[in-house]
């Protein structure tokens, strides 16, 4: 069995990071491994407050998991400061594993900060450069190319910034262009721009989405699939999950991850 590694926040309510990552691995079939970077008193429809791990234990965490069961792909999330994200860099530079995703996690979907803005030149310097794949929202991807983006040229355009910080390729998530019927994705791998587009589902309920995406593209990319196929699958399962989202809590309800989900997912894909 393929093993993937999370290295993101804990959310309590279990719709976003590493729980839904854990849960998104097993949907797909790989062995889940996580390393806490924060601890998130979050919910459905707030942050109370956050508590960062300390950066001795993140490297101590990664250092666990790669000393004795080495993954194939890794999936970076929440990373809430300027130490913690060198610590991470620290350890996967000494490790080098192949097939790195990163979502550059800034903010919950209630708006509250999940990443000090002041660490963003960290991120962009000494993070960034080891991803094969960084999965930007359009709010982060605005934060991280500077820019305000308005149209599909500037979503194209931000990918180029981004792609030139270091990184493989950038899959550009168009979740929040919230005034069109299609929900499109657009991935950059340096040369050519690909569209992966579902229609948009009418929802409240979509925490945890990105966490769901780029964790199902890491676990595919474990299984040995090709960038293009990992994202085209990992869109169906996304798509399918917020099709079937869980309208509990009183705020924005997770995404749905039962073994179901995958399986019509990847029907869906074929
Ligand atoms: N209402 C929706 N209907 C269909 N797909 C959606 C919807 N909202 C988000 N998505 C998709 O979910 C994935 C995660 O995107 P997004 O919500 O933008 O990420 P994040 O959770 O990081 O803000 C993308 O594939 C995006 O296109
Ligand atoms: C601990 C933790 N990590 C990440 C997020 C953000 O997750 P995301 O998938 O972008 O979903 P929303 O929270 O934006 O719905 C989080 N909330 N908590």
């Amino acid at each position: 069995m393929k093993k993937v590694l999370s290295i993101a926040g804990s959310d309590c309510s279990g719709g976003a990071g590493i729980q839904a990552d854990l849960k998104t691995f097993s949907a797909h079939g790989v062995f889940g491994m996580s390393v806490i970077t924060s601890v998130v008193a979050e919910n459905t429809f707030r942050v109370i407050e956050t508590q960062d791990v300390k950066p001795d234990i993140i490297e101590k965490q990664i250092e666990a998991v790669f000393e004795d069961l080495p993954p194939e792909a890794v999936k970076i999330g929440m990373l809430a400061c300027r130490e913690g994200m060198l610590a991470v860099a620290k350890k996967l530079k000494e490790w080098q594993p192949s097939n790195i995703v990163i979502d550059p996690v800034m903010y919950a979907k209630n708006g509250a900060a999940l990443m000090d803005p002041d660490s963003i030149d960290t991120l962009i310097a000494d993070v960034i450069p080891l991803a094969d794949m960084v999965t930007p929202n359009i709010p982060e991807a605005e934060k991280m190319a500077g820019f305000e983006i308005r149209n599909e040229e500037d979503i194209k355009k931000a990918a180029e910034i981004i792609h030139e910080m270091g990184c493989q390729s950038v899959l550009m998530k168009g979740g929040h262009s919230e005034n069109t019927n299609e929900a499109t994705d657009i991935l950059f791998d340096g040369t050519d721009f690909y569209y992966f587009s579902s229609p948009r589902i009418q929802t409240k309920n979509t925490h945890g989405t990105g966490c769901t995406y780029s964790s199902a593209i890491a676990a595919n990319l474990a299984n040995g699939l090709p960038v293009q196929k990992a994202v085209e699958q990992a869109k169906a399962y996304i798509t399918t999950a917020i099709t079937h989202s869980l309208d509990i809590g009183k705020g924005n309800g997770p995404t749905h991850h039962f073994y179901d989900v995958y399986k019509n997912g990847l029907q869906e894909a074929l």
